[in-house]
């Protein structure tokens, strides 16, 4: 039990989905995972722990942001031995071939800082995909005959971002989407040594306005959540 993560020792799996929003992890957790117990609530931050295709699974929210995102991450890593972090969440795109709805595999992640920034100082580290499971996760997706969109991504500290000329800069650089918290989540895992990719889906364009509403985003994103599993597991595990 940890200050953030009111589970026991042993209820959180290898391997932790995390959705930035709590309810996602509820809605993924009842569709995907069988006999899944809920093993957080504190703060009302979810977490449930099941089988998918008998392999334990624990999909836990990581709230919205980096700076959230870090306590748990860092806690599941530390405290609960977990060792494969896929987050599984929503994005804005940035460029005019991402769709609404299509998936994007994160391979690195830019941001202006992480919460990691204050200990790596003067050093810009770039964070990374662990190449295996990004492997995977292509694999997974296209045993499902879907075809993401691979690359790099903006990890936004503000939703509401007054930076336009950042993002021209951005989408100039060929960044596929904006969220707002995988730079944060690969800087946490490399220092752990353990595996960690995003696994986003468009819900948001910045370039077009579209936008999908808050019901579609917590629980109708199934697709991101089987490649995620595949992932994890082997892309063969996916039908
Ligand atoms: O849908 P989630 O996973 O929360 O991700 C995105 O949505 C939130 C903003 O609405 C941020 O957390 C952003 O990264
Ligand atoms: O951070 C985010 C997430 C979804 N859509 C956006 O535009 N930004």
């Amino acid at each position: 039990m940890t200050i953030h993560i009111g589970a026991e020792p042993g209820d959180i799996a290898p391997t932790v989905l995390m959705p930035g929003d709590p309810k996602r992890a509820e809605w993924a957790a009842q569709r995907f995972l069988d006999n899944a117990r809920q093993v957080n609530a504190v703060r009302g931050m979810s977490g449930y722990t099941g089988t998918w295709q008998g392999h334990p699974v624990t999909i836990h929210g990581s709230g919205m942001g980096m700076a959230s995102l870090s306590i748990y991450a860092n806690e599941l890593i530390r405290d609960f031995g977990a060792t494969t972090l896929i987050r599984i969440g929503s994005c804005g795109a940035m460029q005019h071939d991402v769709k609404l709805r299509d998936v994007i595999l994160a391979m690195t992640a830019s941001s202006i800082s992480t919460p990691s920034s204050n200990m790596l100082r003067e050093l810009n580290f770039a964070p990374c995909a662990d190449w295996g499971l990004l492997r995977a996760a292509v694999h997974a997706a296209e045993a499902k005959g879907s075809t993401p969109h691979v690359g790099g991504i903006y990890s936004s500290d503000t939703f509401y971002d007054e930076r336009a000329d950042l993002t021209e800069a951005l989408t100039r650089h060929g960044a596929l989407a904006v969220e707002m918290e995988t730079a944060e989540l690969y800087t946490v895992a490399a220092r752990y040594g353990v595996r960690a990719l995003a696994v986003l889906t468009v819900s948001d364009h910045l370039i077009t306005g579209a936008a999908l509403d808050s019901g579609v985003r917590e629980s109708s994103f199934g697709e991101m959540v089987e490649i995620a599993l595949g992932a994890a597991f082997g892309a063969e595990a996916v039908t």
